[in-house]
């Protein structure tokens, strides 16, 4: 990760870095966020001040780099994958970034049994990148970690809010549309489905 003064957070991740940990997604054949929306996660995590940050869909680390990047230097991001060699390989490109491994705290299992486990209103940021029909349960989740004030940003939600996917039935598209919907049933929840990647459903905790 870049160099930077005490207290300030870098605004991008160091580009070598972030190629590194794509080329290693990409040999082992598992997505990775894009710079667009990484930009996202660091702009976001910068504007809710993160200490402290949850992230379900570790992958190679990619997504990891951004969330760092716009936390507090003494940040710290929680990343949950089921996949232990997806991990082992996050977290050697995270070594690989500077990234300081009191910084990250990488637990291996699936994300709805994970979560559970995870302290309540402890959290400024979480983002969930793992694909599946969870959802709505990870947003429950979301209101029971964050802290009022924390955001939660879901990719690869595009489905929920293209009208020509409103006809769809195919479990992608009925997990976004419950997603957005519960989202937006919520008072403790303010959602936007923003256009970027996958589509980023993103919701600050009120
Ligand atoms: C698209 S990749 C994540 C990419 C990562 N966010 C990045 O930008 O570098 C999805 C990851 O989610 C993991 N995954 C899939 N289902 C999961 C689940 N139910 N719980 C936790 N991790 C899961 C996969 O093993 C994979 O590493």
């Amino acid at each position: 990760m870049a160099a930077r003064a005490a207290g300030a957070a870098a605004p991008v991740p160091d580009p070598a870095a972030l190629a590194d940990a794509r080329e290693r997604a990409a040999d082992l054949g598992v997505g990775a966020v894009s710079d667009a929306v990484g930009a996202a996660l660091s702009m976001l995590s910068r504007m809710v001040d993160a200490r402290t940050a949850v992230e379900v869909g570790t992958g190679a680390g990619v997504s990891a780099q951004w969330l760092l990047s716009g936390m507090r230097h003494d940040g710290v991001l929680t990343t949950i994958d089921i996949e232990p060699e997806h991990q082992r390989t996050a977290r050697t490109a995270l070594s690989g970034a500077g990234v300081a491994s009191a910084r990250t705290r990488l637990i291996g299992g699936r994300g709805v049994e994970v979560l559970p486990r995870l302290a309540d209103d402890a959290y400024e940021m979480m983002f969930v990148d793992c694909g599946g029909a969870d959802h709505a349960r990870y947003l429950s989740e979301a209101v029971r970690l964050l802290r009022p004030g924390g955001v939660v940003v879901m990719h690869g939600l595009s489905a929920a809010g293209n009208p020509g996917d409103a006809a769809r039935r195919d479990p992608a598209a009925v997990d976004a549309r419950e997603a957005l919907r519960t989202a937006a049933e919520n008072d403790l929840l303010l959602p936007s489905l923003l256009p970027l990647g996958g589509g980023l459903l993103c919701a600050a905790r009120v």
